[in-house]
C-alpha cells in the first residue's frame, strides 16, 4: 500500500522495501523541495500508477531488488500504459548490471546506494528535463526510424542484426558503446544511430580519442578558461558544450587517460561539465555514443579502465563483427565503393569480374571495410577497363591457408630460421616497425591501426620495445 505524504500537482513516486531507505530518500526530496509518495513494493508502486495519483506521478524512483515485484518487472509492467513516465533504477554495488539491464529496458537512470543527495537531485532534475513527456511522446509515436541505416550496405545476418539494434538504441538515449576491429563502421554506426534519433537537428561531434595528445585531453574534451594555462591565449569551448543537444561520439574510448575518465564520468552521469582552470561548472544536454576496438572488460580488469566508466558508457553494446565474418557483405561493399570512386575519378568502371569478386570474399580483410574501400579505390584509379580483374588486387594478400601463417613475411616476423617461434619482445618490435613503415611514420595512424595509444607507441618506440 502507498502512503501519501504530500499531495500536490506532480510528484515523485519512491518505490523501495526497506523502510529505512524510505525514510532516507524522503528526506533527501524533502530538503529540496520535491513532493513524493512512497511505495514498499512493486504491487503497492503498480497500485499507485493506476490509482487516481497516477497521473500525477511524474517520475519513479525505483528499487530494483525487492521481494514481491522486482523493479524489472515493474517497468515491465508499467511502460506499455506510462511510456512517457522517467524511471531512475536503485541498486546496491555488486548488481550494475542489473541497472544496465534496467536501462536497457527504459529506465532513464540508476543510481547506486548509498546515494549522495546532491546526485540523486542532478539525476531527478536530469530525468525530469530531458526526458520530459512531450519529447518521450513525440518519439514513441514517431515509426521505427532506419532512414540514418538505409545507406549502409547490410546482407550479412549480423551486419541487419546490428542494424536492428543500433535503430532501437536510436529512439532512446541510452549511452551506446559500439565494439570492432578498426575500420569496421563504428563511426558510419554512429552517425546513423544520430540521423536516426530526435538529435538529428542537433551536432554530430566526433572525437577520437586515441589521437589527443596526452596533455590536452581534459582541455578538448571540457574546454579551458583564457590563462588556465601557458599557451591558453582564450578561452576554448570543449567538444562537449559543441556537442551540446546533440551527439558526442568518443571514439576509441579505450585510450582515455584515467585523470580524464574521472571527469567524462561525472559529465556522463550529471551532464556537468568544468572546463580547466575555471571556477564555472557548464551543463550540457549529450546523448554519448562510444566506441572501441579493445576488449573494455579486459581493460577494467587490467586497472586501465574505470569500471563505474565502463558501466555507465557500455550500457548498450553493439557489437560490429571483422569483415571477414561476414562475408556475404564484401560483393555488395565492393560494388557499391566501384560505383562511388567511378564517379568520383570520373573513370568508366562498372563493376568487378568472376575472378576479382571471389578473390575479394576469400581476403582476410584486417582493415576491414576501410581497407576494401582503399583496394577498390587504387584498383579504379589504376584500371583501363570497364571491369576490374583479379590482377587489379595482386596487393591484396591471399587467404590463410588453413590457418597457418604462409607467406615468407609473416614466417619471418614470426619465426627464426630454424622454425621456433621468436621472442614476443621481436615480434612486438617488428609489428611496431612494420606499422610504422606501412603509415610513413605517421604515429597516430600507426597506434590506431595497433588497436594502441598513440602515447603508448611513444613510449614503445621511445623507451624500446623490449622494456615492459
Ligand atoms: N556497412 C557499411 N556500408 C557502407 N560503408 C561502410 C559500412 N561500414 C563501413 N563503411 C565505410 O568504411 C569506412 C570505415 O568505416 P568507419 O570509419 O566507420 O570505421 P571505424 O570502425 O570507425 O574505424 P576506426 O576504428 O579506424 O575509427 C568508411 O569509409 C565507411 O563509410
Amino acid at each position: 500500500m502507498a502512503s501519501g505524504k504530500e499531495v500536490g500537482e506532480r510528484m515523485i513516486l519512491m518505490v523501495d522495501d526497506d523502510p529505512a531507505q524510505r525514510r532516507m530518500t524522503g528526506a533527501m526530496l524533502t530538503a529540496v523541495n520535491r513532493r513524493w509518495i512512497e511505495a514498499e513494493g512493486g504491487s503497492a508502486a503498480l497500485d499507485v500508477l493506476n490509482g487516481p495519483l497516477g497521473p500525477r506521478v511524474s517520475l519513479v524512483l525505483l528499487d530494483l531488488a525487492m521481494p514481491d515485484l522486482d523493479g524489472m518487472e515493474v517497468l515491465a509492467r508499467l511502460r506499455p500504459a506510462r511510456r512517457d513516465l522517467p524511471v531512475i533504477a536503485l541498486t546496491a554495488l555488486g548488481s550494475v548490471a542489473h541497472a544496465v539491464a534496467a536501462m536497457r529496458a527504459g529506465a532513464q537512470d540508476f543510481l547506486i546506494k548509498p546515494v549522495a543527495p546532491e546526485r540523486l537531485e542532478t539525476a531527478i532534475r536530469a530525468a525530469l528535463s530531458r526526458e520530459g513527456a512531450e519529447r518521450s511522446r513525440r518519439r514513441v509515436s514517431a515509426p521505427l526510424a532506419i532512414d540514418g541505416f538505409a545507406a549502409l550496405v547490410a546482407r550479412s545476418p549480423v551486419t541487419r542484426g546490428a542494424i536492428r539494434l543500433a535503430a532501437r538504441a536510436a529512439r532512446s538515449t541510452i549511452p551506446v558503446l559500439i565494439e570492432g576491429e578498426s575500420g569496421v563502421g563504428k563511426e558510419v554506426f554512429a552517425r546513423a544511430i544520430h540521423a536516426a534519433s530526435d538529435r538529428a537537428a542537433g551536432p554530430f561531434v566526433a572525437v577520437n580519442c586515441g589521437a589527443l595528445p596526452e596533455m590536452l585531453v581534459e582541455s578538448i574534451l571540457f574546454g579551458h578558461e583564457k590563462g588556465a594555462f601557458t599557451g591558453a591565449v582564450a578561452r576554448r569551448i570543449g567538444k562537449f558544450e559543441e556537442a551540446d543537444g546533440g551527439v558526442l561520439f568518443l571514439d576509441e574510448i579505450g585510450d582515455l587517460p584515467l585523470g580524464a575518465q574521472v571527469k567524462l564520468l561525472r559529465a556522463a552521469q550529471e551532464g556537468e561539465v568544468d572546463p580547466v582552470g575555471g571556477a564555472r561548472t557548464i551543463r550540457t544536454d549529450i546523448r554519448l555514443i562510444s566506441a572501441t576496438n579493445r576488449d573494455l572488460a579486459a581493460e577494467v580488469a587490467a586497472g586501465r579502465f574505470r569500471e563505474d566508466l565502463f558501466y555507465r558508457i557500455g550500457v548498450f553494446p553493439v557489437t560490429l563483427p571483422a569483415l571477414r565474418e561476414r562475408r556475404e557483405d564484401i560483393a555488395p561493399l565492393a560494388e557499391r565503393f566501384v560505383a562511388r570512386f567511378a564517379a568520383q575519378e570520373r573513370k568508366p568502371v562498372v563493376g568487378l569480374d568472376t575472378a576479382a569478386l571471389a578473390l575479394l570474399t576469400a581476403a582476410q580483410w584486417p582493415g576491414n571495410v576501410r581497407q576494401l574501400e582503399n583496394a577498390i579505390h587504387r584498383a579504379v584509379v589504376l584500371s583501363e577497363g570497364a571491369l576490374l580483374g583479379a590482377a587489379d588486387f595482386s596487393h591484396i594478400g591471399p587467404p590463410a591457408a588453413g590457418g597457418h601463417a604462409t607467406r615468407t613475411s609473416e614466417r619471418q616476423a614470426f619465426f627464426d630460421e630454424d622454425g621456433h617461434i621468436r621472442p614476443l619482445v621481436e615480434i612486438e618490435a617488428a609489428a611496431l616497425e612494420a606499422a610504422l613503415t606501412r603509415y610513413g611514420g605517421a604515429m597516430s595512424e600507426a597506434a590506431r591501426r595497433l588497436g594502441i595509444g598513440r602515447s603508448t607507441l611513444y613510449r614503445k618506440t621511445r623507451g624500446g620495445t623490449g622494456q615492459a
